[in-house]
């Protein structure tokens, strides 16, 4: 039977820092095209942090998410690591949850019990865990060996 697991709280201090190091991406974003910057920040289980923004390309698919990016900053600084939460911080009217693409690049690394935090400039960040995100999700164990026996 899978129980369900509760999701660790994280403190309004780290929440502050981790907002602080997605919208200090929002400066750094390179979107000429779309004209939407986004800043990413994932914590790790040992309290580090890793930013990315979004890179975009003239050829439009090559581009990069931010959250891509910050994966990207952690496992060349770290390696992999469970991440604990990500925030994604954006300029628009509306909060921007991660795109279908970057949900399951995230899913690669969430810890079991990973919170996702988005919010605009303005508002207050809204939350939900990252299961609630990717329910039924299609990760590492799918590809264990025997797994299509
Ligand atoms: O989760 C998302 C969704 C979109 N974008 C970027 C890609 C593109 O540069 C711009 C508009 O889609 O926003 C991200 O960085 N993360």
């Amino acid at each position: 039977m899978n129980t369900p697991l509760i999701a660790s709280e994280i403190s309004e201090a780290v929440l502050a820092q981790l907002r602080k190091a997605a919208e200090e991406m929002l400066q750094r974003a390179y979107a000429p095209y779309s004209h939407f910057p986004v800043g990413a920040a994932l914590l790790t289980g040992s309290g580090r942090i890793f930013q990315g923004c979004n890179i975009e390309n003239a050829a439009y698919p090559s581009g990069l998410c931010a959250e891509a990016v910050a994966i990207g900053q952690m496992i060349a600084t770290l390696g992999s690591r469970p991440i604990r939460a990500a925030y994604i911080a954006c300029k628009g009217h509306s909060p921007a949850w991660p795109c279908g693409s970057c949900r399951q690049r995230l899913n690669e690394f969430a810890s079991p019990t990973m919170w996702v935090y988005t919010a605009t400039l303005a508002g207050s960040p809204q939350r939900m865990a990252f299961s609630d995100l990717l329910p039924n999700s299609f990760g590492a164990m799918n590809l264990q060996k025997g797994g299509c026996q």
